[in-house]
């Protein structure tokens, strides 16, 4: 979490932007906006001052499945160029190992807790497989993320609607072709 002080930087700083873009943010409309956006950046900066990822459950499952496949989850992340969104959906798949699965709601808040810095995709997608390697240990780790990148949306380039994919494989997902053959045709449908 960002503390009082560093807010009251963001505070301070959002007020300096405001007047160089020709606006008074002494205005009623914009009088609370610098911190409104120091609450915002809290939120959507969290990772860098919060406690390593560790809020996670591991069970023991005997004779475990070969594959655990969630699909679709929903992220919103801030592209470390332009401060600007880029969001989209993340397929992650791991193969259990040592009889051991993580609970299931523990996926999504790891991509949270990832997703919660400045990033570039890439890295977003290499650093969501290394947080769930160091936690489970599993014996292979597949990531797919495709999203929309604001800042080649609304500004720049100016091309709505593009998709871009990252993908990261690790384990029995570089060595079996069959088993990453079957992650990219159920992630497909
Ligand atoms: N590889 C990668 N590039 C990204 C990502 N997000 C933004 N970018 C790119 O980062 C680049 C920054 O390029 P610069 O030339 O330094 O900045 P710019 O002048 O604002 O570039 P334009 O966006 O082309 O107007 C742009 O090409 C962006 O599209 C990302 O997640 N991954
Ligand atoms: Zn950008």
């Amino acid at each position: 979490m960002i503390d009082e002080k560093n807010q009251a930087k963001i505070e301070h700083a959002v007020r300096e932007i405001l007047s160089a873009v020709g606006e008074d943010p002494d205005r009623p409309g914009l009088v609370e906006t610098p911190a409104r956006v120091a609450r915002m950046y809290a939120e959507v900066f969290a990772t860098k001052t919060a406690a390593p990822f560790d809020n996670y459950k591991l069970f023991k499952v005997e004779h475990p499945t070969e594959m655990v496949l969630l699909k679709d989850i929903p992220f919103y992340s801030m592209c470390e160029h332009h401060l600007l969104p880029f969001f989209g959906t993340v397929q992650v798949a791991y193969v259990p190992q040592h009889e051991q699965v993580i609970g299931l709601s523990k996926i999504p808040r790891l991509i949270d807790y990832c997703s919660q810095q400045p990033n570039v995709q890439e890295r977003l997608t290499v650093s969501i497989a290394t947080e769930l390697q160091r936690i489970l240990d599993p014996a292979g780790i597949a990531v797919s993320i495709t999203a929309r990148h604001m800042c080649m949306e609304m500004r720049g380039v100016s091309k709505p609607g593009v998709h871009t994919e990252s993908s990261y494989y690790s384990g029995q997902f570089k060595t079996d072709l069959d088993l990453k053959r079957e992650f990219l045709q159920r992630i497909a449908k």
